[in-house]
């Protein structure tokens, strides 16, 4: 792995004139972007304005889209939905491992599973685990890979309000932890806020809005200081709020 001094320094991502567009219409509209290596990023946006088509082609995941561009991102990616997408016939500890090889595989997965909380899980079926335990086994799946880049496509859109936090807490942690650089996509404001140390709204195929939120972690949603940064991103997103 690459020294971490030069992992600071390093952009993971760069896009310079990414297009994107669907039978004729533009999606993603010459986007210039950098993601310093190791940065936790969030990505707003109103539903269909291309978060999605971004992420997909950051990981490399939308051949045959028509689009142009410059994109750099790096080798090791690994990429979390909305649903876990764990394989219902292979075993929780099996899922994490997909994919992976080496002698120590099974031990690195096992470590993962602990990390997020799932020891003693390992020989569940995915059918056995709630939505929140599936969405740490997708989680602990994507950490075993090491990943320069995590790529989270609203890991917790689907989760209970209560789940959704804890999950908050658990993936703040692990980035602490392994330090990869993190592009969350997701419709909640409060998340990206609470989570991201930068957040981006895209806005008609563009960046409409690059906020850098430098307050210290763990951070509240009840934090006043807060709302100053909320009512810049529903500005952006075009939702005006009645405030106190
Ligand atoms: N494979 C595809 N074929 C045709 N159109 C597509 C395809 N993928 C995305 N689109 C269109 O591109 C636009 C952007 O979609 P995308 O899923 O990236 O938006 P999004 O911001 O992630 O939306 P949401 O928040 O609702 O998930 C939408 O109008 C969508 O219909």
């Amino acid at each position: 792995m690459a020294p971490h001094t030069e992992q600071l320094t390093r952009p993971a991502v760069r896009l310079a004139g990414l297009t994107r567009s669907f039978g004729g219409r533009t999606v993603l509209d010459g986007i210039d972007l950098e993601l310093p290596a190791g940065q936790f990023t969030a990505l707003l946006g109103h539903s269909g304005s291309g978060k999605s088509t971004l992420l997909r082609a950051i990981a490399g995941l939308d051949h045959g889209v028509a689009g142009g561009g410059r994109l750099t991102a790096p080798e090791r990616v690994s990429v979390v939905f909305q649903d876990s997408r764990l394989l219902p016939w292979r075993r929780v500890l099996d899922n994490v491992l997909l994919g992976t090889d080496g002698k120590d595989a099974a031990e690195r997965g096992r470590a993962a599973l602990a990390e997020v909380g799932l020891k003693g899980r390992e020989r569940a079926w995915p059918g056995e685990l709630s939505g929140g335990e599936s969405q740490r086994a997708a989680l602990a799946r994507s950490l075993v890979r090491e990943p320069e880049l995590l790529l989270a496509d609203e890991p917790f859109g689907a989760l209970d309000a209560l789940t959704r936090i804890r999950m908050h807490a658990l993936l703040r942690d692990l980035w602490q932890r392994h330090r990869p650089s993190v592009l969350l996509v997701t419709h909640d404001v409060d998340e990206a806020i609470v989570l991201a140390d930068r957040v981006l709204v895209l806005d008609r195929g563009r960046i409409g809005l690059d906020l850098t939120i430098d307050r210290p972690h763990p951070r509240s949603y009840r934090e006043p200081v807060l709302g100053e940064y909320r009512e810049r991103l529903l500005a952006a997103l075009g939702v005006t709020e009645d405030h106190q």
